[in-house]
């Protein structure tokens, strides 16, 4: 894999191929993505008071290994929440998360890029991109080596001894998709990981992400309120709404492979755009689910 190295040594595990995200109906592994049922996959959080608030609800989706999902939906509407029921983070009331034929649960095969960027404060960038690395017990100079490949790809080759604090926000989120790609993961959970960039960097980001997939085809699962960056990089593009009903829609994106800049330009993604942009404005005012009904 040219400009990609495999971070393991041959003594511990290698990642295993990209696998499948499974969100279910307990003991339904047939459900096919577009099907909705009421037991479908949910989780509520009990507020002061007693009250409930229900993040997810009566979703159903499975993907493919390699495939590159993108989630739209407006704000609130469960698309963090669905993150990390996927990671393990969270486990759901009703239904089940699958990711290869197991429950999930956070580890170096899973990379997850925060909303609040996580990093460690007391770490340089570069002992921050490295640390998944460092607990896998991979020797030092191939450490190194990895990291240095990947800040280098996100743009920070010259920030490597930085500390959090001294780095803008746009340069966290890139320390923050650095490391959930260093240990190489076969899943990749990404929740808006480019929200704090200026748009130049991150149209190149989606770009270098794109160019860094291709390499490795991990399952990828990523969060955006961009719709022409969710059509950019997605194999499919799933549209959340408000619960009860929080999978609305599923618009396959049949746009060629190696994706680049011109492709932004094309009949097919502006048509693309057109729809999605119009799927996600009824959402906001169109839906009495939303708070936003009627209005606009
Ligand atoms: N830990 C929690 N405790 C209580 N409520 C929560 C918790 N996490 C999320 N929620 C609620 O669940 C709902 C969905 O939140 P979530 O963060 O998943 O939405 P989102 O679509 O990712 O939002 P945004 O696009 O604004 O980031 C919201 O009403 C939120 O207030």
């Amino acid at each position: 894999m040219p400009g990609w190295i495999s971070p393991w040594p041959t003594k511990c595990w290698l990642p295993s191929a990209p696998l499948p995200i499974w969100i279910l109906p307990t003991g339904d592994r047939k459900l096919r993505s577009a099907d909705h049922r009421p037991q479908a996959c949910r989780k509520s959080f009990g507020r002061p008071g007693g009250t409930t608030t229900t993040a997810v609800a009566d979703f159903s989706l499975d993907i493919a290994p390699g495939e590159f999902v993108t989630i739209l939906g407006p704000s609130g509407c469960g698309k963090t929440t669905l993150l990390r029921l996927v990671n393990g983070l969270l486990k759901p009331d009703g239904g089940s998360v699958t990711v290869g034929d197991r429950t999930p649960v956070p580890g170096p095969d899973m990379g997850f890029v925060f909303q609040s960027f996580r990093l460690i404060p007391w770490a340089t960038a570069e002992r921050n991109v490295g640390f998944g690395l460092e607990l896998a017990g991979v020797e030092p100079v191939r450490r190194k080596e990895i990291v240095a490949r990947l800040l280098d790809r996100v743009g920070l080759g010259r920030s490597a001894s930085a500390y959090p604090a001294e780095l803008s926000g746009g340069m966290k989120q890139r320390v923050a998709l650095a490391r959930a790609l260093a240990t190489d993961p076969s899943i990749l959970l990404l929740d808006e990981p480019f929200a704090s960039l200026d748009a130049q960097t991150r149209e190149i980001m989606q770009l270098e992400l794109l160019h860094l997939w291709s390499e490795r085809r991990a399952t990828a699962l990523f969060v955006t309120h961009s719709v022409e960056e969710a059509i950019l990089l997605a194999d499919r593009v799933v549209v959340m709404g408000a619960a009860p009903h929080s999978l609305r829609h599923i618009v396959p994106i049949d746009l060629p492979r190696p994706r680049r800049d011109e492709v932004r330009t094309s009949p097919a993604f502006i048509a693309l755009r057109n729809e999605l942009t119009g799927i996600i404005r009824a959402l906001i005012t169109e839906d009495p689910n939303s708070p936003f009904f009627n209005r606009g």
